[in-house]
C-alpha cells in the first residue's frame, strides 16, 4: 500500500503551565500527519514528542518528515526506527486511519456513522471530541491532573464538580516538607472513594521516597481517612530502578514506572528486570502501537495510559490503545483538558 504524505508543523501554548520536578512546561510543538491511499480514503496522525522525557526532539521528527518522499509505504513507516518513537506512533495511527471508520466521522455526532460518502479529508470534516468519539465497553474514567504545591487544594474542587473522581498531583517540586503538609490536608478534605496518585517525575531522593510511601502507607492504615492512595508515579529516577523495585517490595503503597519505561525498550528491559507492578504508558511517545499492543497482552502488563499533551488527533490513536490494553479499572491520564483553550477543533481546522 502507498499513500500521499503532507504534515504540518503546529505550536500550542498550554493555559496554564505544568510544572514538574523536570521545570516548567508551557508549550507543546509537534506535527500532524496526513497520510491519503489511492482511493482518496484518508488517516490523520500526530507526532507530539517530549525529550525531555526520552523520546526524539521536534527537530529531529521534522527532519525525519522531511526528507521523505511525497509518496511513502507501509515499509516505509513498519520501519521507522526506535530512534524515533513519537514518529512511529504518528505514523502507524495514521496508517490505521485510512483503514478505520473511526476517522470516517461527519458532520454527525456518534460513533460509527455508517452512511456512505462521508468525508473525512478536511480536518474540519471530523468531529473531534474524544469522549463522544471512543466506542466503549467499559465505561471509560479519566484521572484528572492538579497542578503541583498548593494550588491542588482549590484546583482539585471545581474538577470534582466536574465529576472527576481520580487525581494526580505533582510532588518533587517543592520542598518534601512543605508538600507533605500540603498532602495531609488533601488527604483529610478529598472526598471519600476519591483515588489519588502522586507523580514525582523522578524527583526524590531514596531517603524522600521512603517518606512518602510510609506517609502513604499510614494513610492507608488510617481508618478515618477514606482517599485511595492508588499509587506512586516514577519516585526516583530512571538510573535508579533497583531501588524502586525494591522499595515496592517493602510498602503496601504500589509504585508506578512511568519515566523508566517512556519508550517500548525501556518498558520491556523494565519487564525484563522483573517489574510486576504497575507501567505508565504514554502511547504518544512509547513507539510503534502494533507492537505495544503485542506485547501488553501477552505479558498481561498491569498499565495505565498518559497523555502527552497531544492534540486531538493523537489522542484519539491513544485512546483506542487505552481501551484496548488498560487493566484493573485504570483511570486513564487523559484528565489533562483544563490545560488548553476551548475550541481546540478550531484550532485545529485553522491549522491544515
Ligand atoms: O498521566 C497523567 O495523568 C497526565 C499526564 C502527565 O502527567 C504527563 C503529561 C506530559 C508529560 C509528563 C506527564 C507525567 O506523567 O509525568
Ligand atoms: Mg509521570
Amino acid at each position: 500500500m502507498h499513500y500521499q504524505f503532507q504534515f504540518r508543523p503546529y505550536r500550542r501554548r498550554f493555559v496554564r503551565s505544568l510544572t514538574t520536578s523536570h521545570g516548567v512546561w508551557d508549550t507543546r510543538e509537534g506535527i500532524i500527519l496526513k497520510l491519503t491511499d489511492d482511493l482518496g480514503k484518508v488517516g490523520w496522525g500526530e507526532i507530539a514528542p517530549i525529550s525531555w522525557f526520552g523520546s526524539e526532539n521536534l527537530e529531529q521528527a521534522l527532519l525525519f518528515c522531511r526528507q521523505l518522499p511525497e509518496i511513502v509505504t507501509d515499509e516505509t513507516i513498519f520501519s521507522i526506527p526506535d530512534e524515533l518513537p513519537a514518529c512511529q506512533f504518528g505514523f502507524e495511527s495514521a496508517v490505521w486511519g485510512v483503514g478505520s471508520r473511526e476517522w470516517r466521522v461527519g458532520k454527525h455526532q456518534g460513533v460509527g456513522n455508517e452512511e456512505a460518502g462521508e468525508d473525512n479529508s478536511t480536518l474540519s470534516s471530523l468531529s473531534l471530541n474524544p469522549k463522544s468519539k471512543i466506542q466503549n465497553p467499559k465505561s471509560l474514567t479519566y484521572s484528572a491532573l492538579l497542578p503541583a504545591g498548593e494550588e491542588a487544594l482549590e484546583v482539585w474542587q471545581t474538577l470534582w464538580q466536574q465529576g472527576d473522581r481520580t487525581f494526580k498531583w505533582k510532588i518533587g517540586v517543592y520542598p518534601v516538607a512543605e508538600e507533605l503538609r500540603i498532602f495531609q490536608r488533601l488527604a483529610q478534605t478529598l472526598p471519600s472513594l476519591t483515588k489519588l496518585r502522586l507523580d514525582a517525575n523522578g524527583g526524590l531522593s531514596y531517603e524522600e521516597a521512603n517518606l512518602w510511601l510510609w506517609t502513604c502507607d499510614n494513610v492507608k492504615a488510617n481508618s478515618t481517612l477514606t482517599v485511595e492512595i492508588e499509587f506512586i508515579e516514577q519516585p526516583l529516577s530512571v538510573d535508579k530502578f533497583d531501588s524502586m523495585l525494591e522499595l515496592s517490595y517493602c510498602y503496601n503503597t504500589a509504585i508506578a514506572l512511568d519515566e523508566s519505561v517512556a519508550t517500548f525498550n525501556q518498558l520491556k528491559t523494565c519487564y525484563q528486570k522483573g517489574w510486576r507492578g504497575i507501567f505508565v504508558i504514554k502511547p504518544g511517545i512509547v513507539g510503534s502501537p502494533s507492537r505495544l499492543r503485542q506485547f501488553c497482552w501477552e505479558c498481561e502488563v498491569d498499565a495505565v495510559f498518559s497523555s502527552v499533551f497531544e492534540t486531538s488527533i493523537g489522542r484519539k490513536a491513544a485512546l483506542q490503545l487505552a481501551v484496548e490494553l488498560s487493566r484493573h479499572n485504570r483511570a486513564l491520564g487523559f484528565g489533562v483538558n483544563h490545560f488548553f483553550a476551548e475550541e481546540e477543533e478550531i484550532w485545529l481546522k485553522n491549522l491544515w
